[in-house]
């Protein structure tokens, strides 16, 4: 279970005015859930999965995993502790080929045929790419989807992935929902999906909303999901349904 306790992440804008970008937190997640966080932009999402993942240094509160107060650890020792994040915009490893990022993720000796099921699965043609180094030559899609195929490779009990679907083509998108879906299914560890996606909120257990670095609303996708999209917060998510521009 992970346990976010009375979290707040200040930081000092030009001004040198303190702003208050996580404000007092609380949120709990269960074990095996899939949970899915909107809300406006701008509203702290990505700054709480950078909080939880040891990005970023909390100013207050706890961030408990399992009963272990995981605040003071540093990013490495929370992704031992079985924490892992795919980012909103993936980062390039140069010299190091997709298979190598694949096998390093999974921490053992995972066979090609292994690495390659993984880009299946993100649908990427894995002959193609298994052997590419992660450089400035792959898309930004290919990019994320690699990155998403990381995550699933090391299988651990938490997994965040910030905005998945930032920058998928149409076609790619349908299958990130059928790779989440799957998830969901197969589920063994907790998954926190950020996402607008009325789709993927679609798929969610949960939907926590986070406004102004607080949880706005939490509950199950029944309760939520109606309410947001009759909301002016909706606009943003309708806006980025399926084709729309993000
Ligand atoms: N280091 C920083 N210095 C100043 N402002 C910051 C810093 N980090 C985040 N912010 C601000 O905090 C707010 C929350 O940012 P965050 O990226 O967490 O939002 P978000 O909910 O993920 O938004 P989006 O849906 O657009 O991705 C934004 O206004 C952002 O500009």
């Amino acid at each position: 279970m992970l346990e976010i306790k009375d979290l707040s992440y200040q930081v000092e804008d030009e001004k040198e005015k303190t702003k208050e970008i996580i404000d007092h937190l609380d949120l709990t997640v269960e074990d095996g859930k899939f949970i899915v966080i909107t809300g406006p932009n701008g509203g702290g999402k990505s700054t709480l999965a950078k909080l939880i993942m040891g990005v970023n240094t909390l100013t207050s509160g706890k961030i408990i995993l399992d009963g272990e107060d995981i605040s003071n650890l540093n990013i490495t020792e929370r992704a031992k502790k079985g924490i892992s994040f795919a980012f909103q915009a993936p980062v390039h490893f140069k010299g190091i080929r997709v298979v190598d990022l694949l096998r390093l993720a999974a921490g053992e000796k995972i066979t090609t045929i292994e690495a390659c099921e993984y880009l299946s699965k993100v649908g990427l043609c894995a002959k193609d790419y298994v052997n590419r180094e992660v450089n400035a030559s792959l898309s930004g899609g290919e990019l994320k989807r690699i990155e998403i195929a990381t995550v699933l490779a090391r299988g651990t009990k938490l997994s965040i992935f910030d905005e998945p679907e930032a920058g998928i083509d149409l076609w790619s998108f349908q299958n990130l929902i059928k790779v989440f879906e799957n998830m969901r299914q197969e589920i063994k560890g907790t998954i926190i999906v950020i996402s607008h996606q009325e789709r993927i909120l679609n798929i969610a257990d949960e939907i926590v909303v986070i406004e102004n670095g607080k949880v706005k609303k939490k509950g199950s996708k029944d309760e939520i999901l109606p309410e947001l999209l009759g909301t002016p917060a909706a606009a943003s998510i309708a806006c980025e349904k399926l084709g729309g521009d993000k």
